[in-house]
């Protein structure tokens, strides 16, 4: 399924927050979504998980304009992993299975394939062996796996994550993300990291003050001029002999901006 974003504005509290915001997440590939604090990216992904509805422009799935979806047939399709994605005295195995709940009818029971989405969703997310145990009991980090898990047993058409890393160690980072690239899902993720970011992401869009400064392949979008203007550091983004692209920071990034 591929997202279409079309000219998305977003006022709040009388500020505008984002204006004229267009990007597009072909099928089956990876989206960063980059940016100072503050330049609206969480915002933005509220408009594609349904949690606020833009005063101008669409959020499109395969050309379905997704705010005119029933309810249910979006929380199908779309599935959120957030910063805070809270906790509950609930069992790790119990959350997973939250993932299932907008595939129910009127009668919720769990059927043979909603256990098989599970299981395969907490091997995905490396959470099987923490099945039985409390969410109340888990790290930071093991909470944010488990939210995965939830959001891959939805089996969605698209994946949005925000700052999905944020509690992970380095190696669980970058497992967490070959996890995502291997899914094949079509996501759209806010990522701080920008080595992540360029490591990870098929295409990266840049917010800053809700607009889009720059958006395409990594090397076309982090160019040294995005990097010292949007960021404010003196870096860049190259493309190494293994095929690799990382950031080089200067001496003194902050340097003379
Ligand atoms: N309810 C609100 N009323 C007024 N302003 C808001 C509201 N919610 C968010 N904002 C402002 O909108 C702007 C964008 O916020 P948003 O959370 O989308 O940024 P972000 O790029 O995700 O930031 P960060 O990287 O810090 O998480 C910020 O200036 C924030 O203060």
């Amino acid at each position: 399924m591929r997202l279409d974003i079309a000219g998305v504005g977003v006022t709040l509290d009388g500020k505008p927050i984002l204006d004229d915001v267009s990007l597009t997440v072909p099928q089956g590939s990876v989206v960063g979504l980059v940016g100072p604090n503050g330049s609206g990216k969480s915002t933005l992904l509220r408009t594609v998980y349904r949690s606020l509805r833009p005063l101008t422009g669409a959020v499109k799935l395969d050309d379905a304009d997704l705010w005119s979806m029933p309810i249910r047939a979006s929380a199908r399709r779309v599935a959120a992993v957030l910063q805070e994605g809270g906790t509950s005295a609930l069992t790790v195995a119990e959350i997973v299975e939250l993932g299932r709940t907008p595939h129910h009818g009127v009668i919720s029971r769990t059927t043979p394939e909603d256990r098989e989405a599970v299981r395969v969703a907490m091997e995905r997310a490396g959470v099987t062996e923490l099945a039985e145990r409390s969410m109340t009991s888990l790290s930071g980090g093991e909470r944010q796996r488990v939210h995965l898990a939830r959001a891959l047993a939805q089996e969605p058409a698209l994946l949005v994550l925000d700052e999905p890393t944020n509690h992970l160690d380095i190696r669980a980072r970058f497992s967490l993300l070959a996890t995502v690239r291997k899914l094949g899902v079509t996501t759209l993720a806010v990522l701080h990291e920008l080595d992540l970011a360029v490591r990870s992401c098929d295409h990266l869009v840049v917010l800053d003050h809700g607009k889009v400064a720059a958006a395409g392949e990594v090397l076309d979008a982090l160019t040294p001029t995005i990097l010292r203007e949007v960021f404010g550091v003196h870096a860049k983004a190259e493309r190494h002999s293994d095929g690799v692209v990382r950031i080089t920071y200067a001496a003194d990034p902050l340097g003379d901006l």
